[in-house]
């Protein structure tokens, strides 16, 4: 029974890290809707003024985005807009095409596909931007990436109640087990308490017995009494045999009750555990490349900067950027880039020690932490560097040169997540001045 009893923190601290993490991603969710939100309202301040129709629906469209979350009236919204533009479809289409700028947009789309987790239908949407052609199709995209975003803000809501409802349940059963516990120690008293007056009684009757037998001069009589006292003893014993024969089945039974409520509860836990798992693999990583992204690595760097100040061990920040990455994506097209940019990631985040941290920091930037002196992590960066060279790319069986430059920063006493970076992207900014294919430690 001892094992069962764990004090209540370690039972719940996990799930109340769930929670909390669940937490941090709603405001992850809500910030994306607020920028989807924006998004849409500066598309549609930038498509004011074609014709009256259109305005009134666009203007519609605005105020409603800026109230808070409620997808019913936007839809309907939806509807007269797609109708006005219909409707101008026939009158002049060159006109829209001047107002919305499709390469802003499908950066910004780039961009948020970034920051949606690794699933199938973020992959499709990331196919479908690719060959999207015209605005028609970017915004086809768009819708995907809204609803994309609105079905993740639930599956993280719907987690989140899972979560709280574990630690209800949790919270109850180790009442019940408390519970149960008191009642055993009451029953254990109580038998106490019969086993001594059990005791007593045969006692008693042993002593009567023996005097009784003292005191006999008639042979008949004392066979009698014998008789009698030895009739009582034996009932005694038989209703306390019995006694103890049914309060061992009651306990039996409540112990395997217990037991059995309590296998539930684990396997809900571990159910729960695999699905705040997915989830959170989902969420940490980058759609396009398949390493952590930027979440993952902002929830790394925070617990390597608390494990430093606790162990002080040595340890170092590397911001890595590919070299002229415009012309990549200039000379052989944003498709040929992301290719650049997934082998690159497979091939550094393979290389790396278990323990190291390596993912991407947003557009061509990739960050590693790496538990090293500074000297110790310019040595890996740079090996990781020269490997680049290693991997040959080409582009229609004709060589591309793509090489990185690095900066490197170590942990120091009261840094922040920022100060560590700034002072990374500083001599990241060193080694592109000095000409680019190098590494640079700070300072
Ligand atoms: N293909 C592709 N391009 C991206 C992605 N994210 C950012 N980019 C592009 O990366 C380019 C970065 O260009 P710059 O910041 O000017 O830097 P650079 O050309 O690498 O030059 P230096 O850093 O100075 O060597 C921009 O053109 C971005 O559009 C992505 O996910 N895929």
């Amino acid at each position: 029974m001892g094992q069962l009893i764990e004090p209540p923190d370690r039972w719940q601290q996990p799930y109340r890290e769930a929670v909390e993490e669940l937490d941090r991603r709603e405001r992850q969710w809500r910030q994306t809707d607020e920028l989807l939100r924006r998004i849409a309202g500066r598309l549609c301040i930038a498509a004011r003024g074609l014709d009256d129709a259109l305005d009134d629906s666009l203007n519609a469209v605005i105020s409603t985005l800026r109230k808070p979350a409620e997808p019913a009236p936007l839809e309907s919204l939806l509807d007269a807009l797609t109708r006005s533009v219909a409707a101008l479809d026939h009158a002049s289409t060159t006109a829209v095409a001047k107002v919305i700028d499709g390469d802003r947009l499908r950066k910004t789309l780039h961009r948020l596909l970034d920051q949606l987790p690794a699933l199938p239908r973020a992959e499709a949407l990331r196919a479908q931007l690719e060959a999207a052609g015209r605005d028609e199709a970017l915004a086809e995209v768009a819708v995907g990436i809204a609803d994309l975003s609105q079905a993740q803000a639930s599956a993280v809501q719907r987690a989140k109640l899972e979560s709280d409802r574990l630690l209800m349940q949790f919270s109850e059963r180790l009442e019940e087990i408390a519970r149960h516990l008191k009642c055993e120690n009451e029953e254990q008293r109580g038998a106490q308490h019969e086993q001594r007056t059990f005791g007593q009684q045969l006692l008693d009757e042993t002593q009567a017995l023996i005097s009784q037998t003292r005191e006999a001069t008639d042979l008949g009589s004392l066979q009698d009494q014998v008789y009698r006292r030895l009739t009582t003893i034996d009932q005694r014993v038989r209703d306390h045999r019995s006694r103890e024969e049914t309060r061992a089945l009651a306990y039996k039974e409540r112990t395997e009750a217990l037991y059995e409520r309590i296998e539930t509860l684990e396997n809900q836990t571990r159910v729960l555990t695999r699905s705040v798992s997915k989830l959170e693999r989902q969420v940490g990583t980058d759609t396009l490349t398949r390493v952590p992204n930027r979440a993952a690595y902002d929830k790394r760097i925070a617990a390597d900067l608390q494990l430093f100040g606790r162990d002080r061990r040595p340890r170092c920040l590397a911001a890595i950027d590919v070299d002229h990455f415009k012309r990549i994506n200039d000379q052989y097209g944003h498709q040929a880039g992301d290719k650049v940019l997934q082998v690159l990631a497979q091939h550094w985040s393979r290389r790396l020690r278990d323990a190291d941290f390596f993912g991407r920091y947003g557009g061509e930037e990739f960050v590693m932490l790496i538990e090293a002196v500074p000297a110790q992590a310019l040595a890996v960066a740079n090996a990781l560097r020269l490997s680049v060279e290693q991997l040959g790319f080409h582009f229609r069986k004709q060589p591309v040169k793509v090489t990185v430059s690095c900066g490197i920063a170590g942990f120091r006493d009261g840094d922040t997540a920022l100060s560590l970076f700034d002072r990374a992207d500083a001599a990241l900014y060193e080694a592109k001045r000095n000409g680019r294919n190098r590494c640079c430690l700070e300072g």
